[in-house]
């Protein structure tokens, strides 16, 4: 099975250099300078599961359809990754999005047809470093997928056989959308809460209210899940909930990190889309509202200071 993946930043890099280095067919559409490093210095991880270097088979401009693409940027790139990847999708290509978030899947349905869109999300710690390397954070790396309609099904566990050698145990899911969803209401709290007290759990765990305040964070979006159909399980909330409370923690949301460097954020695609959700279906959501203000206007200052 031949795949392509957008991005060889800290999840595509990640999962598509464990591919390669499997045998897989792969190959990284990327943009230049991305392409210029990798060709110098090969692919590199660097990780607690082990380290990997080695050439990588890369292109700036699909040409020909492929049997799979995987999508690894970031939701503000996912416009023109659509764009770019186009030419890689044939009647039997199937697209794999990795994102954080949900409404890519509407995004890229209106785009390509739903019966090419597979359901996907991981859960990781990886980023691209200065020299261009991959960082591996933590041990995790759970990588889940799974169909969104019956008719996907056969297509679906042939990937999941095409990527199993990647030693990352895939996981083949029968109720992505959902496990979606869980994902997003969780990231949704756990980006919003960081970013606003500008602190990891643990700090925010040690005000008077914290715990009080994320707890009604956590609500408004179960609450907006749960109108959509989304409830999240039972088994997952409990996840949810130790994740969010836990004393302690240094745990922080990648968009904290990416606040945190002065980068560009996901705000819009997570808290800004939760909210939009929220509004539509009469959910109150008094955090939310907060949380994406603060990012956009974090925004609007990282704009201007880039700008003079
Ligand atoms: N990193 C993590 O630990 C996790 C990330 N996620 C989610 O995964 C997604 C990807 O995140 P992450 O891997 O961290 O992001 P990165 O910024 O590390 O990587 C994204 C890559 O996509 C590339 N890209 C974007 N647009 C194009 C394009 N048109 N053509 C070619 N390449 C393109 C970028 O290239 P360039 O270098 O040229 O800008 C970049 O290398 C996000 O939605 C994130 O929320 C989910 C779980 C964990
Ligand atoms: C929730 C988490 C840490 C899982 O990988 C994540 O996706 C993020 O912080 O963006």
């Amino acid at each position: 099975m031949r795949i392509l993946i957008l991005g060889a930043g800290g999840i595509g890099g990640y999962f598509g250099g464990r591919l390669a280095s499997s045998g897989v067919d792969v190959q990284f559409l990327v943009r230049p300078s991305r392409a210029e490093v990798l060709a110098r210095n090969g692919l590199v991880i660097k990780s607690p599961l082990g380290d990997l270097r080695m050439p990588v088979k890369t292109m700036t401009a699909a040409t020909e359809p492929v049997d799979a693409v995987l999508l690894a940027c970031k939701a503000y790139d996912l416009t023109e990754a659509m764009e770019a990847v186009a030419p890689a999708t044939g009647p039997s290509t199937l697209i794999l999005p990795l994102l954080n978030g949900i409404r890519q899947l509407d995004l890229l349905d209106a785009r390509f047809g739903r019966k090419h869109v597979l359901g996907g999300l991981c859960h990781i710690g990886a980023m691209v470093n200065p020299a261009g390397e991959i960082l591996h954070l933590n041990t995790l790396q759970r990588f889940v997928f799974g169909p969104r309609m019956p008719d996907q099904t056969d297509a679906a566990e042939r990937l999941f056989t095409a990527v199993r050698p990647g030693g990352f145990e895939p996981v083949l899911s029968p109720a992505i959308t959902q496990e979606m969803w869980e994902k997003f209401t969780f990231l949704a709290t756990y980006a919003g809460m960081t970013t606003l007290m500008r602190a990891p759990i643990g700090a925010i765990m040690a005000a008077q209210d914290g715990e009080a305040i994320m707890r009604e964070m956590l609500d408004e979006c179960l609450a907006t899940a749960a109108a959509g159909g989304h409830r999240p399980r039972e088994e997952a909330m409990t996840q949810m909930i130790s994740s969010l409370t836990e004393r302690g923690s240094a745990g922080t949301a990648s968009m904290f990190r990416d606040m945190a460097r002065n980068g560009r954020t996901e705000h819009e695609h997570v808290i800004g889309d939760m909210l939009a959700r929220a509004r539509t279906a009469g959910v109150p959501a008094p955090l939310l509202r907060l949380s994406l203000a603060n990012m956009q206007a974090y925004e609007a200052q990282r704009s201007a200071t880039a700008a003079g």
